[in-house]
């Protein structure tokens, strides 16, 4: 008989078991694990992940018997789908047409004698005149203009075939061909979805950028797992451009080569203008921006002392809806109560773009913590291609990479391409507004099989990097993205 003397024996080789053979070794144990049967743990093998495969199966199936309602079809090609344009368009603008009835019932329900139409400029500080019919003596303003599509000059006066978003919900079938300009999170999303939908789709961005990342780390893997699967000319000019017909010839240039092609659509979705321009703002009396923009106060959403406020992407500061819905009810509530001004709810930054995988930022980006006089961070990371779920759903794409703070170890912030990027967000950008620390997270519930198994090993490795101590990661010697 062979003996054995150990300081811990653990019987059973499954989930369990491993961890608390490894825990009990990495007491510095000599330690035994006894299992009678195959290895391979009951979650793996019979468990969690088969059945978790199978639900991805079956969730490819069911999606294959909802297609129709999108105006997709099953193919008898393998690998292919037929798409009934006119019937994906009508889906698309009947929901429009729904969500847009909801709001317009509520303007419907307010009284008259509130509603004032037509377009207002200042004609002094206190006073808004909307187009010729209306001047309006006001206490205190709120200015919640919005944003319009920014305009490219080499694009101006071209013809119909060249668009913005606003243009994309209104049509009646797919294009056969749309080039896209701009990587940005509008030509991303719409420049994905067309290409998906079978539209022959390039899209063109003037340098390396990718949706909100700043990451350069996020970027790189972003741009090789969209590039997988996107037409995408990077360090592109639009040089020209004229409408041909129905069809526009897009001239543009890449590395000293001009490259010509034609499509029936060009859309522009190289950002968005905040609508402050044709307010006349001059007669406010109000400090402007660099951009025409009015300096205001981020918490109270006031323009300097004055009575007015800026709210929404009109003040460019987080140009997303949910800000919007913040910046307007704190300008609201100033503005009733003027002059007792408050600061009001800020929330963590958080901005997805829908794209697949989501690209997603929260808390302090990788740029804004590499700004000059900032403090040095550690970084943690992980990679999902290996990721146990992420491979199950065949979503295995992506990079997590999370940023803490080495005196508090407080988590700081993340940017990230990843599958289900929307719900891991939520659970970061949560995790930032509570000012939780690293080890503080990895405390937290972490089922299996889950994406978010994901996070905790990037977590992990940055608990492991924050324990090492300052000297290992200087931000200054990377440059951050665009
Ligand atoms: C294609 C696209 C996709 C988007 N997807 C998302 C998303 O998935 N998630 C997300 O969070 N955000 C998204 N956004 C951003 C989001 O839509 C905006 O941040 C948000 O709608 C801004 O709201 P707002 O109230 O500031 O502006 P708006 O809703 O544009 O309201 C501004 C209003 O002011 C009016 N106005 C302007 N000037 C004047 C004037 N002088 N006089 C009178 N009225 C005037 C305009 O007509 C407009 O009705 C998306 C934007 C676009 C374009
Ligand atoms: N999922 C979401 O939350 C969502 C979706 C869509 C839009 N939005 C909001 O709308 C805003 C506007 O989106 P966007 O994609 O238009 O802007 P963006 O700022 O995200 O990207 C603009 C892109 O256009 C490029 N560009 C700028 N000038 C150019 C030029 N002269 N020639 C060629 N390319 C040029 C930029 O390099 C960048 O790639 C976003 O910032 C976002 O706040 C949000």
């Amino acid at each position: 008989m062979k003996k054995l003397k150990v300081d811990v024996a653990v019987i059973g080789a499954g989930t369990a078991g491993l961890v608390a053979y490894r825990a009990a070794r990495a007491q510095g144990a000599r330690t035994v694990l006894i299992e009678r049967g195959v290895y391979g743990t009951t979650c793996a093998r019979v468990g969690c992940m088969p059945s978790k495969l199978l639900i991805a199966a079956a969730e490819a199936a069911h999606m294959m018997t909802l297609a129709p309602e999108f105006g997709v079809y099953p193919s008898t090609e393998p690998g292919t789908v037929r798409i009934d344009g006119p019937a994906v368009m009508a889906r698309v603008r009947r929901e429009r047409d729904r969500f847009v009835g909801f709001v317009v019932e509520g303007v419907d329900a307010m009284p008259a004698d509130d509603k004032v139409r037509g377009h207002a400029r200042f004609v002094d500080p206190h006073t808004l005149r909307v187009d010729d019919h209306t001047e309006i003596d006001a206490r205190r303003i709120v200015i919640a203009t919005g944003s319009s599509p920014t305009l490219l000059p080499t694009l101006a006066n071209v013809g119909p075939g060249v668009i913005t978003s606003d243009d994309v919900f209104y049509w009646d079938d797919l294009p056969r061909s749309v080039a896209v300009i701009g990587t940005g999170v509008i030509g991303l999303e719409i420049g994905q979805a067309l290409a998906r939908l079978g539209v022959r789709t390039r899209l063109y961005a003037r340098g390396g950028s990718v949706a909100q990342l700043t990451d350069p780390v996020v970027l790189k893997t972003a741009t090789r797992v969209l590039c997988e699967e996107l037409d995408i000319h990077f360090q592109s000019r639009i040089l020209r451009a004229e409408q041909d017909g129905i069809e526009v010839v897009l001239t543009t240039g890449r590395h000293d080569e001009a490259i010509t092609e034609r499509f029936q659509y060009v859309l522009q979705a190289a950002g968005r203008t905040p609508n402050v321009h044709d307010l006349d703002l001059e007669n406010a009396g109000i400090a402007l921006d660099g951009n025409g923009v009015p300096l205001f106060d981020p918490r109270t959403m006031q323009c300097g002392n004055s009575h007015i406020f800026i709210a929404g992407d009109a003040n460019h500061e987080r140009p997303v809806l949910p800000e919007a819905a913040d910046h307007g009810k704190i300008a609201g509530d100033n503005a009733g109560r003027f002059p007792d001004i408050r600061p009001g709810l800020r929330r963590a930054p958080l901005t997805a773009a829908f794209t697949e995988p989501n690209i997603v930022t929260l808390g302090a980006s990788y740029k804004a913590l590499c700004a000059p006089g900032k403090s040095k961070f550690a970084v943690g990371q992980v990679s999902f291609e290996n990721q146990g779920r992420s491979r199950v759903m065949l979503q295995n794409k992506g990079l997590l990479r999370v940023y803490g703070e080495y005196r508090t170890g407080r988590f700081l912030g993340a940017e990230m391409i990843a599958p289900r990027g929307e719900h891991i967000g939520h659970l970061l950008s949560w995790a930032a507004q509570s000012r939780l620390t690293v080890d503080q997270m990895l405390e937290m519930p972490f089922y299996h099989p889950v994406v978010e198994e994901g996070v905790r090993t990037a977590l992990r490795d940055l608990a492991a990097n924050l324990a090492k101590g300052e000297s290992d990661i200087d931000p200054d010697e990377v440059e951050p993205g665009t």
